[in-house]
């Protein structure tokens, strides 16, 4: 069984997304958003360290691979991990558009098991856009690009500011990302949306 909830189907007055024009090129990595980002981050030891990569569009392609370090059950992915992966991959959508966002919603279908050692190839798009509202969906697929889909996800971003993190953020991260250029020069970067 798949499908989503009324609070995922984007209203009528939604519009396409629309591209920066300073987005990444179709091909090129995105880069982490944060060191220590769980999903993204190189700092994150555990971490997924996933690597998303802008494609057409408003579509990212991502790839994770699974380690015993992400197990649920015996050689198997946790089901909570597989969809950190699918709620980072759809979170980095949201720098082609140059739009700051936090999950608000997210729901996943669970098709296939994930094994350990799997890579899970991730693709992800934005599908609608409503006022702060960007409505986004997910697959993952083992075996390659082309293999059989193993989760799906769909998820509800919410456009915030980058005062979202700094009110809200433990002041010692907050200040040790706000002393660091790389980070800042990121976070500028949403701030001058044409
Ligand atoms: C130098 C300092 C550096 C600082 C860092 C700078 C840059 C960082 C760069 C990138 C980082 C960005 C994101 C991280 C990226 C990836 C990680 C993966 C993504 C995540 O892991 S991210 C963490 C998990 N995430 C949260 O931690 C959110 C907690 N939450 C809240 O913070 C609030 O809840 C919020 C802000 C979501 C909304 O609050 P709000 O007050 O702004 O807005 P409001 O409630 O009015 O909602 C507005 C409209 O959205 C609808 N709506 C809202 N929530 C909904 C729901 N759940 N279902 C259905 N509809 C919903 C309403 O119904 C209304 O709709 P309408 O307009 O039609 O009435």
């Amino acid at each position: 069984m798949t499908g989503t909830s009324a609070a995922l189907t984007p209203p009528a007055d939604a519009i396409p997304p629309v591209r920066h024009p300073e987005a990444p090129a179709p091909g090129e990595l995105l880069g982490a958003h944060y060191e220590h980002c769980f999903g993204c981050g190189g700092g994150q030891p555990h971490g997924l360290h996933l690597a998303a990569r802008a494609g057409e569009g408003v579509t990212v392609t991502a790839e994770f691979t699974v380690t015993p370090d992400h197990q649920g059950a015996p050689g198997l992915a946790h089901g909570g991990v597989l969809a950190t992966a699918l709620d980072e991959t759809l979170g980095s959508l949201n720098w082609l558009l140059r739009v700051i966002a936090v999950t608000g919603r997210l729901e996943t279908d669970y098709v296939r098991p994930v094994p350990v050692g799997t890579v899970l190839h991730l693709e992800a798009e934005v599908t609608a856009v409503s006022g702060r509202k960007i409505y986004s969906t997910a697959t993952g697929r083992i075996g390659g690009p082309d293999g059989p889909v193993a989760v799906r996800g769909y998820a509800l971003f919410i456009e915030v500011k980058v005062d979202h993190f700094i009110d809200n953020g433990r002041p010692e991260e907050i200040q040790a990302a706000m002393s660091d250029p790389d980070q800042v020069r990121r976070a500028r970067a949403f701030e001058v949306n044409p």
